[in-house]
């Protein structure tokens, strides 16, 4: 079987956040979404699929199971980014499940880097990308039930919003739910783990590499908010020499540039491993934040490496 596969060497990643409920259930997809990467010739049809599989399953924080924003919309945001430099990204979309799809279009299709909101649903339905999708999992619903925040306009909201977004692995609030909504959270079983479970994936067939991200975002944002994860060099970046995705607290990945000080280390001269390692290294003294990265080197090399609790990584292939 090995002999028959196309060269490519592909990671993948399912957040960084707190350990995951069913870890097992969880690694089954992601090693499936890495083996349905390495079946593919060119490491931008390895990463986009791989992506694919992991934004429509339920288990993570992307497409199908996405975060809910402030009017309790889920909207989708992914990049995707070659060695040749080509990049695409899509932003703020409501209903689309196959957020990479549409990142994709935007770097195949328009001379843009990054599209967003009604007009990038737009145009995920005019090449074929499904709409309309009901991105809800039984999971958010029953998230949203318990703890939704108050209604009304932006300077109705902020203040809730300052209280719960983002802070992750503080005590709980009185009533339950966790700062942030993920780790503590899940301890008590009063909330919904899914909080980091940004996905992503890079690959290399030894020559040329592709990275890409996909993400519902995060808890309790205001809508309309956008994290790291469109941003190119913050959530997924890649030159000749390898590739990086990135996962975490969106606002600190973003000011920091996670992916691109990433792939800037690998243009160094350093290996995957060492490169994932330092990057988060710096990315911790600097922000005092949680995240993960994975990283693939153009000589298929692969490392990853996180400062949250856990990060679900899978990989599959070989450039021998
Ligand atoms: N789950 C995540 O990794 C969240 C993502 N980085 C964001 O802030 O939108």
């Amino acid at each position: 079987m090995a002999l028959d596969r196309a060269r490519m060497q592909v990671i993948v990643h399912g957040g960084a956040g707190d350990r995951p409920d069913e870890p097992g259930d969880r690694q089954e997809v992601l090693d499936s979404a890495a083996d349905r990467g390495a079946d593919e010739s060119t490491p931008l049809d390895a990463v986009d699929a791989a992506v694919g599989v992991l934004e429509r399953s339920p288990r993570f924080n992307a497409g199908t199971g996405g975060a809910r924003q402030s009017d309790g919309a889920v909207r989708t945001d992914a990049g995707i980014m070659t060695s040749e430099r080509a990049v695409g990204a899509a932003c703020s979309m409501p209903g689309v499940e196959r957020a990479v799809g549409v990142a994709r279009v935007v770097l195949e299709a328009t001379p843009h880097v990054l599209l967003s909101g009604e007009h990038a649903v737009a145009l995920a339905e005019d090449y074929g990308v499904e709409t309309g999708v009901d991105l809800l999992s039984d999971r958010t619903r029953e998230r949203w039930d318990r703890t939704a925040p108050p209604e009304g306009p932006p300077s109705e909201q902020l203040s809730w919003i300052h209280d719960h977004f983002g802070a992750t692995g503080e005590a709980m609030p009185e009533g339950g739910e966790a700062d942030g909504g993920d780790e503590d959270a899940d301890r008590t079983g009063d909330a919904d783990p899914t909080d980091h479970d940004t996905v992503g994936a890079v690959a290399t067939d030894g020559d040329r590499v592709a990275a890409a991200t996909s993400t519902g975002g995060r808890w309790y944002a205001l809508a309309g908010r956008v994290g790291d994860v469109p941003q190119v060099g913050s959530g997924f970046f890649a030159t000749p020499s390898g590739g990086a995705s990135a996962t975490g607290a969106g606002e600190a990945i973003a000011t920091h540039g996670l992916a691109r000080r990433a792939v800037d280390l690998l243009d160094n001269g350093v290996d995957a491993a060492d490169a994932a390692e330092r990057a988060i290294e710096a990315f911790g003294t600097e922000t005092d934040a949680e995240a993960g990265v994975i990283v693939a080197d153009a000589d298929g090399g692969l490392g990853s490496a996180f400062n949250s609790a856990a990060m679900q990584t899978g990989s599959a292939g070989s450039i021998e």
